[in-house]
């Protein structure tokens, strides 16, 4: 382990020391009250990681993230009330991936700057040069616009097609350890979003290799938890917005702007009593599995099937105590799927790793290379999580 000394003003050590109470030594030799000397037992990027503030970033993210919620909404409710025919119809979810990806760019970089801007995104603009791809252009353009419109800040001067095309194109940086990335899935959960089911607009921030920076906007998400809320409940509030900073603790409100809350996991310890979480897409995640899994477990409950990384979210305010996740054979995931949903539950003391309960490592480019799934719970749940899934994943094989 890499060790270092380092000489700190009084102003850096009261918020260091919130954050790193737990790498301190016996070493510490205070010199108030301009600076302190302090000998930290901790790797360079730990350090760098809680060290550094991101504030500024977290609200820049939390106002994109917002705003591509708003017109993701303005689609979805255009979709669920349009005709059967144009139910069937997948360009309206093609306009809204597209649109949201682009006034996430675009907000990040007027907030930011664009200099050594990197975006790590799921969607590309190559299907939008050709004829057909067009006139999807025209009506990303006008609702990117309407969108910016809306909010004061950003609706100074209409975006054409070229800066639309560029926004949604700085999406293509490969990632990597090092130096900052952001990681965004415009709309994760593009099934739900079409069902008028659950989505969320994922939004994380990479610094050398580590997720700093996780934001979380559910459109459709109940305020109230999921445990006792009935979903089909037109009187129940929808809309959360989710977010952490690395070592400052995971925040949910409104997303039309109520207090923040501070959320947790669930404190639960006995897995009997536990719920659990997975896709609501059968194609995505082996449900026979999981259920084997949580029989092992001694789960009572039935599983709570929801689209998209709404599950983290859920799970990091403790509406469940378990996430499971097995897609099939030969699927590779990838960043924007789970870097923001990673953060939101970490921080919120719950605890995600592959099924070998490895941690994740978003540092390798757009894909995470995993042991056969993911999983998340919290620490007290997690030994016996690792226990079943081992041993159900063996039985599996010996099946084959
Ligand atoms: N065969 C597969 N196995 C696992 N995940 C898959 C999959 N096909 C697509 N996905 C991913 O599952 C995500 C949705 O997850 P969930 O099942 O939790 O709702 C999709 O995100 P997008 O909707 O952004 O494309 C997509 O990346
Ligand atoms: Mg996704
Ligand atoms: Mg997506
Ligand atoms: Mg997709």
């Amino acid at each position: 382990m890499e060790m270092a000394t380092f000489t700190l003003s009084s102003r850096t050590i009261n918020s260091l020391t919130q954050k790193t109470l737990p790498l301190l030594t016996k070493n510490t030799k205070p010199h108030f009250p301009f600076s302190l000397c302090l000998t930290l037992r901790a790797s360079k990027s730990t350090l760098r990681a809680v060290s550094m503030s991101y504030d500024k970033e977290l609200d820049a993210a939390k106002n994109a993230a917002s705003l591509a919620a708003r017109l993701c909404q303005k689609v979805q409710k255009a979709l669920l009330q349009a005709d059967v025919q144009s139910k069937s119809d997948k360009s309206p979810v093609t306009v809204a991936d597209y649109g949201s990806q682009a006034v996430i760019s675009f907000v990040l970089q007027k907030e930011l700057g664009s200099a050594s801007f990197s975006l790590v995104a799921e969607e590309d603009s190559g299907d939008l040069c050709n004829e057909e791809g067009n006139a999807t252009l025209q009506r990303i353009m006008k609702l990117v616009n309407e969108t910016l419109a809306s909010d004061g800040t950003y609706g100074t001067a209409p975006l054409s097609e070229e800066d639309v095309l560029a926004a949604i194109d700085s999406g293509r940086s490969e990632g990597g350890p090092s130096g900052q990335h952001w990681v965004l899935d415009p709309i994760d959960g593009t099934k739900g979003f079409l069902r008028g089911d659950q989505y969320a607009i994922a939004l994380g921030l990479l610094d050398e290799g580590k997720v700093v920076l996780g934001v979380l906007a559910c459109p459709n998400l109940p305020l109230s938890s999921l445990a006792s809320h009935n979903l089909q409940d037109a009187q129940d509030k929808v809309g959360c917005l989710f977010y952490a900073q690395v070592g400052s603790g995971t925040y949910m409100q409104s997303l039309d702007g109520s207090t923040p809350i501070k959320v947790h996991v669930t404190d639960l310890d006995n897995p009997e009593e536990a719920s659990f979480f997975e896709s609501f897409e059968a194609a995505h995640s082996l449900h026979d599995l999981s259920s084997l899994i949580a029989k092992k477990l001694g789960v009572k409950a039935p599983p709570v099937r929801i689209d998209s990384q709404a599950k983290y979210g859920a799970l990091s305010r403790g509406d469940g105590a378990i996430y499971l996740r097995f897609p099939h054979k030969g699927y590779r995931e990838k960043i924007w799927d789970h870097a923001a949903g990673y953060l939101v539950v970490a921080e919120a003391g719950g605890v995600v790793s592959d099924a070998a309960g490895n941690p994740l490592d978003f540092s390798k480019g757009r894909y995470l290379d995993l042991h056969e799934g993911i999983i998340a719970t919290n620490q007290k749940l997690m030994p016996a999580l690792l226990k079943a899934v081992k041993e159900s994943l063996n039985e599996k094989a010996s099946s084959l």
